[in-house]
């Protein structure tokens, strides 16, 4: 699903008017019904309160269209038009008419002064800024956002959580609404997915309100989202007169005294994810470990007792893994150096190895063409350096898949692939997979997948998706707590037969936070 910016939402609202020949009142009226078919639909005519708070644009105008519908149904509201600026958009004026029509009169509020009493028993509606924040908002209008927040009351925000901008981290973290629950219209938005935007609304939905067809498909967008859909289109299934060959020899380099557990980890979760063979090759301490903790994959050691000294094989891999648990000591530095220079293969790199990068960074121009390269943030820093925003972020480690011609795997709760100019944003995961080893898993699922003939962006974007999805299916019995990587491996055969998996119901987009 694509992740539109602002401005070429604003051209899907126009190829919408122009399209289905309606006014932008009539696309508001949509909006607005669908906003209090959900309302409706879960409130079941309560007489909670329910405080509309409208800005003076189309988010407002949004705002003063489902308080008329909810008026009209007998819910119990007060509305309040936050007048922040004079400049206000004809569709909020025309449902401002239509509100007076039905002799309901909104408080004006223009200064923190006339702050409206809500008890923690209350339901917000939050129409104050949609998609058209263009600066910070007012310091009154920052005391009321923070009023708003700090009233306890269920907060559900229209479009996005009043204060976000679309395309920037905003400065002040005090003047954005703290959103329990946003309904976005039709499609969703970048902000979110990133750790310092995401964290204001708790879930989001979307809504569908009938935009163009036809400009959604057609127009190229720099964010997608990857759900089951956009993954199942790339899974190749076995064929019945295939063998092991036909589905590659994955091998997983790393290792060191202590830490052979995660080479264990990698091989298990690539061979779970069909990789036809798997060796690991491991420091001579790991021989034995491996070999019994995992009987099914073949063992090569290097000469080093306790650490990889010299990477040599006489195998011949198809997509090679390396860096879990490797260490960074001189004499593995060295060795991976040396491995890079002389490799013509497929690499996933991880972990030590990704350090290694960073602290020797004439080593990346010896990186294979499109490898993937898979950092937690930290990681991440030590390559690309610091960054301003989440936005920045992006940019940065944009520029870098481009100069090194990589594929960027960005770890954190919503997983970002990025490739060239263009970011995938996963949807499946949650907070129990913060765990030891649950990033070893991921290397061995993305490795796998290319053994099997995936290229390594689709690879890696399919085995993040896999990652998330089969930590979501363990976590069902276990918790996040006990959730650990070997639970995640578990749940992988579930994760690939979901995959075909038709889900009951109604086919709602909506992100998991609520649980
Ligand atoms: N396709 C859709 O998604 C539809 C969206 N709708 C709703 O329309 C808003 C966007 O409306 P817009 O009028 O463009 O912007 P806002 O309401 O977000 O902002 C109002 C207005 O205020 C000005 N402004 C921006 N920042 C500030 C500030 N800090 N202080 C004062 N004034 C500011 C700026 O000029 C804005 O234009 C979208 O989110 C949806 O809710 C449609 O109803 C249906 C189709
Ligand atoms: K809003």
């Amino acid at each position: 699903m694509k992740i539109f910016s602002a401005s070429q939402i604003y051209e899907a609202d126009n190829s919408t008017i122009k399209n289905q020949g309606i006014t932008s009142v009539e696309l508001m009226e949509r909006a607005a019904n669908q906003v209090f078919n959900w309302m409706h639909l879960r409130l079941q005519d309560t007489t909670v309160k329910i405080h509309l708070f409208c800005g003076i644009g189309n988010n407002g105008g949004d705002g003063l269209a489902v308080a008329r519908l909810l008026k009209q149904h007998g819910y119990n509201i007060g509305v309040y038009v936050v007048n922040y600026s004079d400049k206000r958009s004809q569709d909020f004026l025309i449902n401002l008419d239509r509100l007076k029509d039905i002799k309901v009169w909104p408080d004006f509020i223009s200064d923190a002064s006339d702050l409206p009493r809500i008890t923690p028993d209350d339901i917000l509606v939050d129409a104050i800024f949609g998609i058209g924040l263009n600066r910070p908002p007012a310091s009154w209008v920052v005391v009321l956002l923070q009023h708003m927040n700090r009233s306890r009351a269920f907060i559900l925000a229209i479009d996005v959580p009043s204060g976000l901008f679309l395309d920037k981290v905003p400065k002040d973290g005090k003047g954005i609404v703290c959103a329990n629950h946003t309904l976005t219209f039709q499609v969703p938005k970048l902000v979110f997915f990133l750790p310092q935007t995401g964290i204001y609304s708790n879930g989001w939905e979307l809504l569908d309100i009938g935009l163009d067809q036809e400009y959604l498909s057609k127009t190229e967008t720099d964010y997608e989202l990857t759900g089951k859909n956009e993954v199942l289109q790339w899974y190749r299934p076995r064929e019945k007169f295939s063998h092991k060959g036909t589905y590659g020899h994955a091998l997983l380099v790393g290792g060191s005294f202590g830490k052979i557990g995660a080479v264990l980890l990698a091989s298990r979760a690539c061979l779970y994810s069909g990789s036809g063979l798997v060796t690991a090759y491991v420091p001579k301490c790991g021989y034995l470990p491996v070999q019994t903790g995992l009987p099914e994959a073949m063992v090569i050691t290097d000469e080093g007792e306790e650490q990889i000294f010299h990477i040599f094989f006489d195998i011949d891999p198809s997509v090679i893994g390396i860096g879990v648990g490797m260490g960074t000591e001189n004499g593995t530095v060295k060795a991976f150096g040396e491995f890079l220079k002389n490799n013509k293969r497929p690499l996933v790199i991880d972990a030590d190895a990704l350090n290694i990068l960073s602290k020797n960074k004439g080593m990346l121009k010896d990186l294979p063409a499109k490898a993937v390269l898979t950092p937690h943030p930290k990681e991440l820093e030590r390559l690309i350096g610091i960054w301003k925003d989440d936005f920045d972020k992006l940019e940065k480690a944009k520029s870098f898949s481009k100069k090194f011609n990589c594929v960027l795997v960005i770890k954190g709760a919503n997983t970002v692939v990025l490739y060239n100019d263009k970011g995938y944003v996963n949807t499946t995961g949650n907070p129990g997979m913060a765990t030891g080893g649950s990033g070893d898993v991921l290397t061995g699922i993305i490795t796998g997948l290319i053994a099997q003939g995936y290229d390594s962006l689709q690879a890696a974007i399919f085995g993040v998706y896999l990652h998330g999805r089969a930590g979501d299916i363990a976590v069902e019995k276990t918790g996040y707590q006990a959730l650990t990587a070997t639970g995640i491996i578990d749940s992988l055969g579930g994760a690939f037969l979901d995959l075909f998996q038709v889900a009951e119901g109604p086919q709602v987009q909506r992100s998991d936070n609520d649980s």
